[in-house]
């Protein structure tokens, strides 16, 4: 960790967070980084104690680990809740949530349950038991860890195998990000939220944009938001494809802070503030990319499509894939349309909904309810509006929005008043869609099947999903006629047409992140494989170390035919969806592989085999798979799909493109994602793949052959420590544990340097058998 005082050149935000974790770096350029904050929750952790356990490893640091359970509980009255074995039914869900209570208790880890006010979505619990901290290193098993960074901490989604690492050793592999900042200048119009302006920046930048890169988020607009508005900005910072996004903490963060069960107190606050108060972006310091966006281009906006960068302004229309040559994007536009249930050129404010949802972690906090409230009180659901659930993120937001009275108002509108959990964004739950039903979402995923198969999500922000349900279609917020004239707010509605013509443009276009002058496109691909140390002395002395328990396997060469994929932003959700999740164990995932694009009901009903690629002889044999889209496994965090992938027999995936946390998932199970330009994919070995011939994938080499050895891809990139890895089947936790003597210096600084961040969950105050909060309701305020 280099003293502040030794750096001389201007840093950025993420640049000083970065440093001051560094617990060893290796000449390659990669570190070993201290994690301060570890939220667990049940479905990306069984397997992971489930190592520790196999391994005789402990939790290194219990205090800085915090678990809850937010996906697979339903979100229906706990008034009747004696037990976990009666209240959930599904059995896979009982599962994964008793497993994690008896993780917790094996541990020793501190956990809110069921009972406890305090459980809620992990992104929700963290920074409202002051838990989550300015400055700190944030990481949980779920891509929306993200959410954190409006803290000004570096907060990222990890995979299983890292949530193991991070318990046995508190520390994590990365490389440095590229620094990112997206300047959003000027004030946002009256009655614009920060979900406009989260989607518009996603449609503007799409959803690879931010690859590889940390995002900061920085102007008047977000300087003159809550802390609730900037972590739902930051909460989709992963939807740009970002590893984290970031927002300097400020004044507005201090007071957020301030008094939360396990923020610092007394002097250590004082010694806190003053340390938090260094964290911003130096005058002068470099960022790779800097964009500048007008807060007053921004007006209400939803999504049309299968991704998040499908976001249009809400006075705008259905794309027409007639607009656009490029056959890919074309293809790709067509196949959502289709999906989506969508004529092309029809005004969005026409499209009538079946439901509404309104929670997640984007938007369940007490403003996003309040916001929520304001649109329906007054008001009657549509009745052809089937069901409308609004579900606050934790316990405790829910008793804070009853004591305001929200929840009469969302129920004498007909809106349903739940518990607190992930609900129908994941639908890992009973909450779910039916197939072809159209959902007015406050969520932050649009994919195909994610709220139940078959089901068409459309994202906005919490006043336009509750505008939806009382009117039964997508509004423009701003012609709402709010019942009580106090709420309204007060607009001046001037569609400027140009634009809307040029976000409506975006659709087909994104813009390509800009390069740093001189850098190639293929140099800022290498860079983003950083992320692991080079082969270095420790790693030959791991067979003194228990073998992890992935049982990782060697990968040296690899012949087989590969199955051609014609497609972009394949998402994690598609790759292994939500209902495959709940198992307890690594293994038997392969029925599971491309679910919803494998099998379909027939006309009686029964589920039969598409003519999906994989389904179709040769390729049922294939051990690789050549994509030609971008992105390929982008979303969630679930290492449930290089499991499902390897489990079919797929060894190696071809892509120009990868999601960074599927990408690091990939290597730590024996799976090697390799980035080819979408040119050579095209050009060679797609139709190579097409024409059923085999490839021969050759690690050590680092080289691709043909059917008749010759050279098709002359070098494909690896970083150094991961080939290591890859090619003697090692396990990282093993090799980290070398370098327990760095680990302890490091905690011997962090231990006076960073005292304020010492004691963290353990100052939990256990509540046992209660459903009280300890906390009284005057210290209720958040
Ligand atoms: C289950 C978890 C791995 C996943 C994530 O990483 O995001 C989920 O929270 C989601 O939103 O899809
Ligand atoms: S995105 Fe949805 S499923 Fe994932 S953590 Fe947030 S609320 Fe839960």
């Amino acid at each position: 960790m280099p003293a502040i005082s030794e750096i001389s050149s201007p840093r950025t935000l993420y640049d000083k967070v970065f440093d001051d974790h560094v617990v060893h770096k290796d000449e390659s350029g990669s570190y070993l980084l201290y994690i301060d904050r570890h939220l667990v929750h049940e479905v990306t952790s069984p397997q992971a104690f489930e190592g520790l356990r196999t391994a005789g490893r402990k939790v290194r640091r219990t205090d800085c680990t915090l678990a809850t359970v937010d996906h697979n509980i339903p979100t229906v009255s706990r008034k009747t809740l004696k037990n976990i074995d009666t209240f959930i039914k599904e059995d896979d869900s009982r599962l994964q949530v008793k497993t994690l209570e008896q993780n917790v208790k094996d541990f020793g880890v501190t956990y809110f349950g069921m009972t406890d006010d305090r459980q809620g979505i992990v992104h929700v619990v963290g920074p409202e038991q002051g838990f989550t901290l300015p400055g700190t290193t944030v990481v949980c098993g779920d891509s929306h860890t993200s959410t954190h960074g409006a803290f000004g901490s570096l907060a990222f989604g990890i995979g299983t195998s890292e949530v193991e690492h991070v318990l046995a050793t508190q520390t994590i592999i990365q490389a440095k990000s590229k620094n990112m900042r997206i300047t959003i200048e000027g004030k946002l119009s009256p009655g614009i939220t920060s979900k406009d302006l989260v989607l518009h920046v996603i449609g503007v930048i799409g959803t690879a944009g931010g690859t590889g890169s940390v995002i900061e988020f920085a102007g008047q607009a977000i300087e003159e938001l809550s802390m609730e508005a900037r972590m739902s900005i930051c909460n989709m910072a992963i939807e740009a494809g970002a590893r984290a996004g970031m927002i300097r903490p400020d004044n507005i963060t201090l007071e957020y802070i301030k008094g939360r069960p396990l923020a610092p107190k007394g002097a250590e606050w004082e010694k806190a503030v003053s340390y938090w108060n260094s964290l911003y972006t130096d005058e002068g310091a470099h960022f790779d990319y800097d964009i500048v966006i007008k807060a007053s281009d921004i007006i209400p906006t939803i999504t049309w499509g299968n991704s998040p960068q499908d976001a249009l302004p809400i006075t705008g229309k259905v794309p027409d894939p007639a607009d656009v040559s490029d056959p890919i994007k074309k293809a790709s536009i067509e196949r959502a349309l289709s999906y989506m249930g969508l004529t092309p050129n029809t005004p969005l404010k026409e499209l009538s909904i079946d439901k509404v949802f309104i929670g997640s972690c984007t938007n369940s906090r007490i403003e996003d309810l309040r916001e929520a409230a304001r649109v329906v009180r007054g008001h009657k659901k549509a009745a052809t509006v089937k069901h409308a659930l609004v579900v606050p993120g934790s316990g405790l937001i829910k008793k804070r929005a009853e004591a305001e009275g929200l929840d009469k108002i969302f129920q004498a509108a007909g809106f349903d008043w739940r518990e607190a959990g992930c609900s129908m964004c994941l639908g890992m739950n009973p909450d779910i869609l039916d197939p072809e039903e159209r959902c007015a979402s406050t969520s932050n995923r649009n994919f195909e099947g994610r709220q139940g198969a078959l089901s068409r999500t459309h994202l906005m922000s919490p006043a336009m999903a509750a505008a939806a349900g009382i009117m039964g279609h997508f509004v423009d917020i701003r012609e709402f006629p709010y019942a009580d004239p106090v709420d309204q707010p007060k607009v001046t509605i001037e569609p400027n047409a140009s634009e809307s013509a040029a976000l409506q443009k975006a659709i087909y276009d994104h813009e390509k992140t800009p390069l740093a002058p001189g850098e190639t496109s293929e140099e800022a691909a290498e860079d983003e494989i950083n992320d692991i140390p080079p082969e270095d002395h420790t790693a030959k002395e791991t067979p003194s170390e228990p073998a992890g328990p992935t049982g990782m396997d060697e990968f040296t060469t690899l012949t087989s035919i590969a199955a051609p994929l014609d497609r972009a932003n394949v998402d994690t959700d598609a790759i292994i969806p939500k209902q495959f999740l709940k198992t307890i164990k690594r293994t038997g995932l392969s029925a599971g592989l491309f679910y919803e694009w494998r099998f379909a009901k027939d006309a009686s009903g029964n589920m039969v085999k598409t003519d999906f690629v994989l389904n179709t002889p040769p390729f049922t044999k294939s051990q690789i798979l050549c994509v030609t889209g971008d992105n390929f496994g982008c979303g969630s965090s679930r290492e449930h799909a290089p499991w499902a992938l390897k489990d079919f027999g797929i060894r190696s995936i071809i892509a120009p493109s990868f999601g960074d946390i599927f990408y690091n998932n990939s290597f730590k199970n024996g799976l090697l994602p390799i980035r080819i330009s979408q040119d050579v994919i095209e050009k060679v070995l797609y139709p190579l793949a097409v024409a059923q011939k085999e490839l021969t994938i050759d690690l050590p080499q680092q080289k691709i052959f043909g059917p008749d050895g010759e050279v098709l891809v002359d070098h494909f990139d690896v970083e150094p420590f991961r080939k290591h890895c890859l090619v003697n089947g090692l396990d990282d936790i093993g090799i980290t544990m070398q370098k327990e003597d760095f680990i302890q210096k490091y905690e011997d600084v962090r231990r006076s340097k960073f005292s304020f961040l010492e004691g963290g969950s353990k100052l939990i105050v256990p509540v046992k058998g209660t459903k009280k909060s300890p906390y009284g309701n005057k210290a209720q305020e958040w």
